[in-house]
């Protein structure tokens, strides 16, 4: 016997498992290819594109926004391709990095004409709500040109939400504004991760990233290098082999004492100090006061040599 089952009500289409997918995406400016085979798959909460500068990071939110085809592969946003589809516009919003000028309107003004761009059948009813949602209500008569950068960018993320998506997109969003400002749209965008919203934000500044997002997507000269939890990437990050310059009263005892120590790895003595290289930097930066202590040697200085972003992120492309 077989069974059939009634629906008891309108059925809602099922939702995707992500809001957005990339499927092996490339992109590639004539021959420079600023994407390269990328596949991600994002869902509710925040997560951080971070990168070096130059590594595609615009290129991927613009292919994500529908705004730009992909070479190669699929981007699709609720199950359906990004790209020549409209309909993408109402799930989601972005804030590019560049800022339009638009310093004659009102803040109102201007998430108003976003309302009215959507179509939305209550364009004065969805421009408040936007408006309270980035709390800028008691400033909303003002002219954007007398808006600090931090409010200018919330105006931004209030037009780029009026229409309620439910991803929104965020190029470098921090970039310009000074710490308090910074919080308060750290603040914004956890709060809406929180309540269910996709949101991604790039970032080329680690430390951002770390006060944000406990997910995030590293991508480096165009490739996924990591994915996944942010202090598992960091740890990854801490443990690869650091260089470090070492002065001391006692350079050459301090170059014998540390040989013996299991995380180094090499020692060369200069005239300006110790070029020492550690396996790791955690037992490296522990180990080193006490040996110096044990041998009667006081530190000077302790400089770690590669820790510009570019050899962090190098590192994970290697590993
Ligand atoms: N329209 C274009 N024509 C040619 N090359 C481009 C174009 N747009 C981007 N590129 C190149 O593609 C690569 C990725 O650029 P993209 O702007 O996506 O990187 P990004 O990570 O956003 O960097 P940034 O933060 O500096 O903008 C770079 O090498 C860039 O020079």
């Amino acid at each position: 016997m077989s069974t059939v089952h009634v629906a008891s009500g309108p059925v809602a289409p099922p939702r995707p498992a992500a809001d957005i997918e990339l499927r092996g995406v490339s992109r590639w400016y004539g021959n420079v290819v600023a994407v390269n085979d990328v596949t991600m798959s994002l869902t509710a909460g925040v997560t951080g594109l971070l990168g070096p500068n130059g590594a595609g990071k615009t290129t991927l939110l613009h292919m994500m926004a529908g705004f730009l085809a992909p070479s190669r592969g699929e981007v699709l946003v609720a199950g359906a391709p990004a790209w020549r589809n409209p309909a993408v516009y109402r799930h989601l919003g972005l804030v590019s990095e560049r800022e339009a000028v638009h310093s004659f309107l009102t803040g109102w003004e201007f998430v108003l004409a976003s309302a009215r761009l959507h179509r939305l059948p209550q364009p004065e009813a969805a421009a408040r709500r936007a408006i309270d949602l980035v709390e800028m209500a008691d400033t909303q008569h003002r002219r954007i040109a007398t808006y600090s950068k931090g409010m200018r960018q919330r105006t931004r993320v209030a037009a780029a939400l009026v229409h309620d998506p439910q991803v929104l997109l965020l190029d470098e969003p921090f970039n310009g504004m000074d710490p308090r400002q910074r919080m308060h749209m750290m603040d914004l965008l956890h709060s809406m991760g929180a309540a269910g919203r996709t949101i991604l934000f790039s970032s080329h500044i680690l430390e951002e990233v770390e006060q944000l997002s406990g997910t995030v997507q590293v991508i480096v000269a165009g490739r996924l290098a990591a994915s996944g939890d942010y202090r598992r990437i960091r740890r990854l990050m801490t443990n690869r082999p650091h260089v470090f310059t070492v002065s001391s009263s006692d350079d050459r005892a301090l170059a014998v004492a540390l040989m013996a120590e299991a995380s180094v790895t090499g020692v060369e003595l200069e005239a300006a100090g110790l070029t020492v290289r550690a396996a790791d930097y955690g037992t490296f930066t522990r180990a080193l006061p006490k040996i110096a202590h044990a041998s009667g040697i006081r530190l000077r200085r302790v400089l770690p040599t590669d820790e510009s972003l570019e050899s962090v992120f190098s590192y994970l492309v290697a590993s």
